[in-house]
């Protein structure tokens, strides 16, 4: 129903609400003036960074660093003024400031010449990444104490105006004369980098391989502005802290086999000393393959089994090979042939009742599940990974995901059937969306088998391929370890593809693409993360170490600012003592994917848009004050 003023009542009742807020005429055009300023600036720079698998030194190198972005803006500012040793020095600073000024300070180099100089030249840079943001979000970005002087000093017009000069000169020799140096040059290092990236995206698999997700998670906690897509790495730590116990002994296994205890042990407070106990007691070390890897890998056998005889509708009986052993000849017959097993040594192995954990195997892992489920870092981690993750996200016209989206080989979006109901394309990822968060609150047999399948079935978003572990773990033939992938590994390559992919998730701009990790770019075999003509970019650059053989680089971070979009490939990392003692920064190279046709403004984006109707909504309201349909409220 409309009212005389061609609002609606509902409208009205809306503007009422808002009213609130803006009480009064002045109120509400100040605001429209205020967003009006906002939407007209550039797009803040996202950052896109996927697969960091426990690599903990280079993510937070490329953290401090922005991904080489702080010495792209060091050296437009400086090149000219400073030399190469002054500028690493500059930047090391920046990177690591307690460490740097620590180190400055044993050598006795921390003078007040320098530290003016160095104060000067943070005030610039940082004057040069805020350009592009109102100032009331500047001083947001600021730490409280130092709110007002950092306003004060990047304001400043030292030119155009002596007295100014002078005044912010005097401002830093208080600083200097207070004995503030040290947290002045904090807090300006840390706005820096707060500045350099308005937003960081990352599409999965935190977790596994390297050696502290942990600390990247307790890092991630502490950021601005992020969000994350679950991996399949994630999914199966997700399972685990929910208590699936299939998704524990996976979580064990990898982490056994590249001798990754700590992130269990001490980081979580998880003891595998049951496990390693057990499997010292039960398994030799005869065949050269470890006791905690033996004993882990049967039990997963064991409870996978488990998982699949609880749903035929996952079709994966095919999956069910531990019963196949041929412990008499050593070998296993599958429909590509027999093989020789890498071990015969099973000692809780029983033809009978292949898929039964022993009583001990049994009492081993229920203590792990309640470890698992009580430990409350992890419990903590997990949480963050729900409250900032899911399964794929629509962002700026980007439509990021891990793994893939399970299509038919004809290209069609493949239906997948749950509880007698069929999904597919979006529903489908919403539905297992859905699931994971199910996993986690509900924790039914259902959700948490659910989470396993994610980690290592054929139809899975986050994987997408069918997880030959059995194979991996106990047959030395390479060629059973290879994996089927799902259609959309291939189809992915093709433009008109992905957009039809982009369309079924409402993006509809021709600036869209789907942003993808888990697939390791193979850079050294000629391999580039541009594909379908650029509608498809896949990010997994390989920060973890046992990767970077394969893909010849050391990570990627994709770039997308209001100019547009570039890649950063990476190139291996040392460590922080080498960075102190050498300045050697890690090196990263760009490429240019895409340049916008013209320069993106806050309006263009998601966020751009609420605050472009927010806009409408208030100059409604100035329109209702002004009809006298909304009373003014001063001065209540
Ligand atoms: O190389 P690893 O550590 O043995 O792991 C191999 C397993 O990991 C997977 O590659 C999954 O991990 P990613 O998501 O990192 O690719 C499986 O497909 C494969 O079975
Ligand atoms: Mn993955």
């Amino acid at each position: 129903m409309e009212n005389y003023a061609g609002y609606s009542d509902e409208y009205i009742k809306y503007l009422e609400l808002l009213a609130k807020e803006y009480p009064t005429q002045e109120a509400t055009f100040t605001e429209i003036i205020n967003l009006q300023a906002i939407v007209n600036l550039p797009k803040g720079t996202e950052h896109f960074m996927s697969d960091l698998h426990g690599e903990y030194e280079a993510f937070y190198h490329i953290l401090n660093n922005c991904s080489g972005v702080i010495r792209e803006k060091v050296e437009m500012l400086f090149s000219n003024s400073m030399s190469q040793e002054e500028r690493d020095d500059l930047l090391t600073l920046i990177y690591y400031p307690k460490e740097k000024l620590d180190l400055m300070n044993r050598k006795k180099l921390v003078t007040d010449k320098w530290a003016r100089k160095t104060l000067h030249h943070l005030i610039r840079l940082a004057k040069l990444l805020s350009s592009k943001y109102t100032r009331s979000k500047v001083r947001k970005a600021m730490p409280p104490v130092f709110r007002f002087v950092i306003d004060e000093l990047l304001h400043a017009q030292p030119d155009e105006d002596k007295n100014r000069h002078v005044y912010h000169s005097k401002i830093l020799d208080t600083i200097l004369e207070t004995g503030s140096t040290r947290s002045f040059i904090y807090a300006l290092t840390a706005l820096i980098k707060r500045l350099a990236v308005d937003h960081l995206h990352i599409i999965g698999d935190i977790y596994d391989r390297g050696p502290h997700a942990d600390k990247i998670m307790d890092n991630l906690m502490h950021h601005h502005s992020m969000d994350i897509q679950w991996g399949n790495h994630d999914i199966l730590w997700m399972g685990a802290a929910a208590g699936s116990a299939a998704c524990i002994a996976n979580v064990l296994r990898n982490n056994i086999r590249y001798h990754n205890l700590e992130i269990l042990e001490s980081g979580y407070g998880i003891s595998l000393r049951p496990l390693a106990l057990f499997a010292l007691k039960m398994y030799t070390k005869d065949d050269g393959i470890e006791p905690m890897v033996k004993a882990i890998n049967v039990i997963l056998s064991k409870l996978e089994g488990q998982v699949i005889f609880r749903h035929p509708e996952y079709n994966m009986d095919d999956r069910l090979l531990f019963h196949k052993i041929n412990l008499e000849t050593g070998t296993i017959t599958l429909d590509s042939g027999t093989y020789e097993l890498t071990t015969t040594d099973f000692p809780t192995f029983n033809p009978q009742d292949p898929y039964t954990l022993s009583p001990e195997e049994h009492r081993i892992m229920a203590d792990l599940q309640t470890e698992f489920l009580q430990s409350e870092r992890l419990q903590r981690h997990i949480q963050f990974l729900y409250s900032h993750g899911s399964m794929y996200r629509c962002y700026n016209n980007n439509l990021l995901f891990h793994g893939s989206l399970p299509l038919n080989d004809d290209g069609s979006f493949k239906e997948i059937y749950f509880d007698g109901h069929g999904y597919k394309g979006q529903a489908f990822m919403d539905h297992a969306d859905y699931m994971a968060r199910r996993a986690y609150t509900k924790r039914d047999t259902d959700s948490l088998d659910y989470m396993w399948y994610m980690w290592g079935g054929p139809d899975s978003p986050v994987s997408g391929r069918i997880v030959k572990t059995f194979e991996r773990s106990y047959i030395a033939d390479k060629d059973t370890w290879k994996e089927p992938e799902n259609a959309y590994f291939r189809l992915n390559r093709d433009k008109d593809e992905c957009i039809k992919i982009l369309h079924e998730f409402g993006i509809d701009s021709p600036q869209g693409h789907i942003i993808n990790g888990h697939t390791p770019v193979k850079v050294k075999k000629g391999e580039s993360p541009i594909r379908a003509e650029g509608k498809e970019l896949c990010i997994d650059g390989g920060f973890c170490k046992a990767y970077q053989n394969s893909t010849g680089i050391a990570g990627y971070t994709l770039i997308f600012n209001s100019h547009g979009i570039r890649i950063k490939a990476h190139y291996p990392f040392t460590d922080v003592e080498e960075v102190l003692r050498t300045n050697a920064d890690m090196g990263s190279e760009s490429t240019q994917v895409e340049l916008e046709p013209k320069r993106v403004m806050i309006g263009d984006t998601d966020n751009g848009k609420k605050l472009l109707q927010m806009i409408d909504d208030l100059k409604a309201l100035l329109q209702a004050y002004r009809q006298g349909i909304i009373i003014e409220r001063r001065g209540e």
